[in-house]
């Protein structure tokens, strides 16, 4: 993960971006995670809770440890926002999580959606201020993240 890969105006405008979203974070989370389930349904019965899984959208949008799966997306992506000069520093968490995230039988493709679904609630979040070099920005950290956490797969499928 380069974190250079990044231009100084676009780690400016993503830092000033987040802030104001994270105003309120919750709010934007749970508008990510209503639009990721509108786009791809099939991922609600993957959030189980004491071994029981949600029988719709709107139950799950409402369990407090649904939530909390909110709270954790928004802290990783809060901990890439502040770590934009080394990202390279979040690289053992990431590849980690996405170990999980294999195990609980969420596809790669999956976090393309969940990528589309973040862009959406930034844009209704920032409004107007959500230029298209915000999304280009935002676009490029998504994608590095998720590439890190990517090799969770690949390391699954290699039988480390
Ligand atoms: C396809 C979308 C996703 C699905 C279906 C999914 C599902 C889950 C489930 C079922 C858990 C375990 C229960 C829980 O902790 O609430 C979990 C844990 C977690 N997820 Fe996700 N998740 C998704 C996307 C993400 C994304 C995009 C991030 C962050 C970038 C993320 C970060 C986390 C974290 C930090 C944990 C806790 C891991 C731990 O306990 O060590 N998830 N996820």
């Amino acid at each position: 993960m380069e974190g250079d890969a990044l231009s100084d105006a676009e780690k400016q405008m993503i830092r000033d971006t987040w802030s104001q979203v994270t105003e309120d974070p919750l709010v934007h989370g749970i508008v990510w995670f209503t639009r990721l389930f509108d786009l791809e349904p099939d991922l609600v019965p993957l959030f189980k809770y004491n071994g029981v899984c949600y029988s719709s959208a709107q139950d799950c949008l409402a369990s407090p440890d649904f939530l909390d799966h909110i709270r954790k997306v928004l802290s990783v992506i809060d901990a890439a926002v502040t770590s934009l000069e080394s990202l390279s520093s979040l690289e053992e968490y990431l590849t980690g999580l996405g170990r999980k995230h294999k195990a609980i039988g969420v596809k790669m493709a999956s976090f393309n959606t969940v990528g589309e679904s973040l862009l959406y609630a930034l844009e209704k979040g920032l409004g107007e201020n959500f230029t298209p070099d915000t999304r280009a920005s935002w676009a490029r950290l998504y994608a590095m993240v998720v590439d890190v956490m990517s090799r969770g797969w690949q390391i699954d499928k290699n039988g480390d």
